[in-house]
């Protein structure tokens, strides 16, 4: 059986807990085999400003899944052009690896904003889209109610958000619980988010 990864792209800036704990659940909970956290160089609704170097942010997410032999960083999008178009780094995947099976995971303040991507209805068409809950006001387009590519799962809420993180860091707290131990130690050393 082909074996199947679920993509989990994000600026991740910086990983945190919330995004593990995700990544995790996905793992022990479906039918994923591997969870794959893709450091997006530039999201394409984002603006560049507050964002630490490509480098710095899969360092973080490496150091954050090195203990999880099913969850691994992944700097695909690195030689891709900029910004990037999930459409376009799928494309990228399947040819690079016929063997996988590749389905999304998002949390839903993406889905909501989901109907601005680059080609979406591809990426439905084509893709399976598990979707991680979280708190927002948004009312979700008709187009993906009851969407027979899209899985709303039953899991958890955490409202931490990296926003949050490098707020708090800039305010001088000591939010340690909210990150993997070696991401806050790794914050700390290279002064990231303080000014
Ligand atoms: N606490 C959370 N609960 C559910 N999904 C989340 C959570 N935090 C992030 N996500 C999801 O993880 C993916 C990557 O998120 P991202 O790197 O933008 O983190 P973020 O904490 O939302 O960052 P920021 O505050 O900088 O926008 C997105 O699909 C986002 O919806
Ligand atoms: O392809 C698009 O048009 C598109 C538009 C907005 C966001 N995305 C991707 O969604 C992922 C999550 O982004 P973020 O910044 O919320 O972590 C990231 O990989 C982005 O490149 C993709």
């Amino acid at each position: 059986m082909q074996k199947k990864i679920g993509l989990y792209f994000g600026t991740f800036n910086p990983v945190h807990m919330g995004h593990l704990a995700i990544a995790n659940h996905m793992v022990e909970f479906s039918d994923l085999d591997e969870v794959w956290m893709v450091v997006t160089p530039l999201n394409p609704l984002k603006k560049k400003r507050t964002l630490l170097e490509d480098h710095h942010r899969l360092e973080m997410v490496y150091l954050a899944t090195e203990d999880y032999d099913h969850i691994q960083p992944s700097n695909i999008e690195f030689g891709l052009p900029q910004p990037n178009y999930t459409v376009n780094t799928l494309a990228h995947l399947e040819e690079k690896y016929p063997e996988y099976n590749f389905a999304l995971i998002m949390g839903e303040d993406n889905l909501n904003t989901l109907h601005k991507w680059k080609n979406h209805e591809v990426i439905l068409e084509r893709f399976e889209v598990f979707v991680y809950p979280r708190i927002t006001s948004a009312v979700l387009k008709d187009e993906f109610q009851n969407h027979p590519k899209i899985t709303k799962l039953d899991a958890p809420i955490m409202e931490i958000s990296s926003t949050f993180i490098r707020n708090a860091v800039k305010n001088g707290k000591r939010i340690t619980p909210l990150l993997p131990h070696k991401v806050w130690e790794y914050i700390d050393e290279m002064n990231f988010y303080k000014l």
